[in-house]
């Protein structure tokens, strides 16, 4: 579609590096002959986003004129890690940059490390919200992403004496240069406040009368894709205060507590929200929501009516993709709009609706669906709760004609949750509105068509699909792994793979060749060898890269399994201890690698961290035991981290219980980096099985349908230890009360005895 002509810019050496001493002299405003590491990644950096921007502002101009249907991606998180050499790699200029740099005296290398990861969200479904805006783009699909631009991202893990200690991640500290600031692309977002109703021509209408404004500012980070000059946006919105509201404030001379009110309107954009695991009800988190789906369905209605006045057609040019529930209250938001502020009918803005949304979930615990408070959705966006309440209605209605007076399904499918806190189940409100609602992986759409949304699949079993994740081989391959992306290159005879993976295949052909056998150990021993110089660096701890690097790196959860891949070794630990001389010459040296974050609530996850360095702090100061295994727990894990640790990895673990990871994507990465996975058929593993076979893994534990059994087991089991254990506990207190007795009453009688005795002589 995109020709890859170039812009004005030109990218030979030379002009690269006018432009970037340009950069360092008149953006970072230092002398062109005396500039460090930093200000030179910030003039490179500065240099490569006019690039993006030529790119951005094509892109732009030919989706204007083509007017197509545009693709709107709403996500809470995207954790899109550094950008500096994912984008010269996708803009296909890395080598006349770092030929560039060379001549400046600088290592492109050395600069990309001085970049900070942008850590806009917790986990795999941020993650996954990156890695498929860089294959949006790569696609050449006129798509947007929108989100929240956080002051403040994912916490930075600083590990003291074993325990995870959370500390602030103020990543804009020097800047961004990777976002431009649209002063003029903003939008006022209302909160609170009452709903009235208005006279409108003969008819009726609801006004929203808010309590509170805060303006919503947007910031633009362009997305090139790779192999074309198509650059898609991710519109992330900062919040600042309006300027339409509490001017009176000021006139009562508080001016102190008027700027303080204004600065407080900017605390709903300041934080990511750390708890990826269930809702919490906070204001601030459904604040957030709205807020950014105030702002972005106020920016899309603009946008279509830029080129079109008539709503029946908005289905034809939007489309809404929800990463999970937490951008669901954007179906609301745009009910009310096109009936309180366009004046569609109810019934036609709800066709509209229906047409235009889909969306994505990524749980597979019903626990982990959100449920919204009334009383606080009531408060904050009253107007919300009424169009609520109503799609309620005509959905009960609807379900009495399907399934009668069923109470019990009507409630159980209720978009509204009866009971102590009367909620709103977003799941459900997305599942009656959206066209589509997809899992994550082929087991997790089994589990949501059985067990999560079974009766929403009985009366729908249209709208639900899956959609197995994927990772985009750019940043995971290309970026984090050169020298084998030049091997694979090299062998295949060309790089039409880095857009087309199925042209891997050919690989297979040379599989059994010794020199490439032998250039591909030679790639890994050099990642191992970068793996534990960082190793080194952040832990203080010597390993060897001759010894098998053994890797689980993931947010920290129990049904990850983190403890079991610790018992495990403590197990090998005592294995090798009593062990005699000869059988340990055959064990292979072997070092442990944990990484991950917990969210800061969460306890268990906390104290498994804790158990990791207390073992570690065991196995790797036995002299013992010396090099033949090792525990390493990596802090502060993070994209950026994982690009590191991946290319080094002989083993990755993805050990969840069957059942509980809607996919993963992790073993996705160290696949395409030729590590090996030791796991259990949970997620799209079951599907990576299919595909490369059991005999190129290490497959282990109960399957999906096996563990609810195993689970029942257990808990018969625990309660009879518990009854069990009761059961002991009166009986000791039974025997230690019967001597008791017996002992008083032998002493009673023996003084008894005494006192008859002496009265008798
Ligand atoms: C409300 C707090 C909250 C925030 C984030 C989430 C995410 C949905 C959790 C998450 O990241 N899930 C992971 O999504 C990946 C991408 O689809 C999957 O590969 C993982 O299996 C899933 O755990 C849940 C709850």
């Amino acid at each position: 579609m995109f020709s890859l002509m170039d812009g004005f810019l030109k990218n030979d050496p030379i002009s690269l590096q006018k432009d970037i001493l340009d950069h360092v002299e008149y953006t970072v405003a230092r002398s062109r002959f005396s500039f460090d590491d930093f200000e030179a990644y910030q003039a490179v950096s500065h240099s490569v986003r006019d690039r993006l921007i030529e790119r951005w502002h094509d892109t732009h101009a030919y989706f204007k004129r083509k007017d197509p249907k545009r693709l709107y991606f709403f996500s809470l998180e995207f954790l899109m890690g550094r950008s500096l050499s994912n984008s010269v790699i996708n803009l296909g200029v890395r080598d006349q940059y770092a030929d560039a740099l060379n001549q400046l005296g600088f290592e492109f290398e050395v600069l990309a490390e001085q970049e900070g990861d942008a850590a806009q969200g917790n986990g795999g479904l941020a993650r996954l919200s990156a890695c498929q805006m860089d294959s949006l783009a790569t696609m050449d699909f006129p798509a947007w992403g929108y989100g929240l631009r956080y002051q403040y991202g994912l916490f930075r893990q600083v590990i003291l004496d074993g325990f995870q200690h959370e500390q602030p991640d103020y990543w804009l500290n020097f800047g961004n240069p990777w976002e431009i600031e649209r002063i003029h692309v903003s939008y006022a977002v209302k909160f609170y406040g009452t709903v009235e109703e208005q006279d409108l021509n003969g008819g009726k209408r609801k006004v929203w009368v808010p309590g509170e404004m805060v303006e919503a500012v947007a910031y633009d980070n362009p997305i090139p894709g790779y192999g074309t000059r198509n650059t898609i946006n991710l519109r992330l919105w900062a919040a600042k205060p309006s300027d339409l509201y509490d001017m009176e404030s000021y006139g009562t001379g508080d001016y102190i507590n008027a700027v303080i009110n204004r600065q407080k309107a900017e605390t709903i954009s300041s934080v990511l929200y750390p708890d990826d695991r269930s809702y919490q009800g906070k204001e601030l988190r459904l604040k957030q929501q709205y807020f950014f789906v105030s702002a972005s369905v106020q920016d899309i209605i603009r946008r279509f009516k830029d080129s079109l006045n008539d709503f029946n057609q908005f289905p034809e040019k939007v489309a809404l993709q929800l990463n999970d529930t937490h951008p669901s209250l954007a179906i609301p938001e745009v009910m009310r709009v096109l009936v309180d502020e366009e004046f569609l009918s109810w019934k036609q803005a709800w066709d509209i609706v229906c047409k235009i949304f889909s969306c994505t979930t990524h749980t597979v615990v019903p626990e982990g669906l959100e449920k919204i408070p009334v009383d606080l959705l009531g408060s904050v966006l009253p107007r919300h709760l009424q169009i609520i309440f109503d799609i309620n209605f005509s959905f009960m209605e609807e379900l009495k004609k399907h399934f009668g007076l069923d109470f019990n399904r009507l409630s159980q499918m209720s978009i509204v949750e009866e009971g102590a806190v009367k909620s709103i189940r977003m799941a459900n409100l997305s599942i009656v509105c959206c066209h589509t609602v997809n899992g994550v992986s082929r087991v997790h759409l089994d589990i949501l068509k059985t067990k999560v949304f079974k009766d929403f699949y009985e009366l729908w079993p249209q709208k639900f699909h899956y959609k197995t994740n994927g990772v985009t081989q750019r940043r995971w391959l290309v970026v984090s792994n050169p020298g084998l992306c030049g091997l694979i290159s090299k062998w295949l005879g060309t790089d039409a793979w880095i857009r087309d993976m199925d042209l891997l295949m050919g690989l297979r052909d040379h599989a059994g060749d010794a020199e490439l056998q032998q250039e591909w150990k030679m790639v890994r021993r050099i990642n191992k060898i970068r793996l534990a110089e960082f190793i080194d660096a952040m832990t203080g701890m010597m390993v060897s890269p001759d010894a098998m690097f053994d890797v689980q790196i993931k947010r920290i959860h129990e049904y990850k399994r983190q403890l079991l891949n610790i018992l495990g070794i403590i197990y090998r630990y005592d294995c090798i201890k009593n062990m005699k001389e000869s059988d340990r010459r055959k064990v292979v040296p072997r070092v442990c690698i944990i990484g991950g974050k917990a969210a800061p609530g969460y306890d268990m996850a906390k104290k498994i961290i804790k158990l990791c360095h207390a073992v570690g702090e065991t196995i790797n100061n036995d002299s013992d035991i010396d090099d033949l295994l090792k525990l390493v727990f990596i802090p502060d894990f993070n994209v950026s981290v994982a690009e590191l640790v991946i290319p080094g990895s002989d083993l990755s673990q993805h050990i969840s219980t069957a059942g509980h990871e809607a996919s993963g994507t992790g073993s996705m990465k160290f696949l395409m980096n030729g590590c090996l996975l030791l796991a259990t058929a949970d997620g799209a593993t079951i599907e990576i099985i299919e595909e490369i076979g059991e005999d190129n893994m290490f497959l282990f534990g109960a399957k999906v349908h096996e563990v609810p059994k195993l689970r029942e087991k257990a808990e018969n089991h625990r309660v009879a230890l518990q009854f069990a254990r009761v059961l002991s506990q009166i009986c000791l207190g039974w025997y230690v009360m019967a001597t008791l007795a017996m002992r008083i009453t032998s002493n009673l009688s023996v003084t008894l005895l005494k006192g008859v005795v002496t009265s008798i002589s």
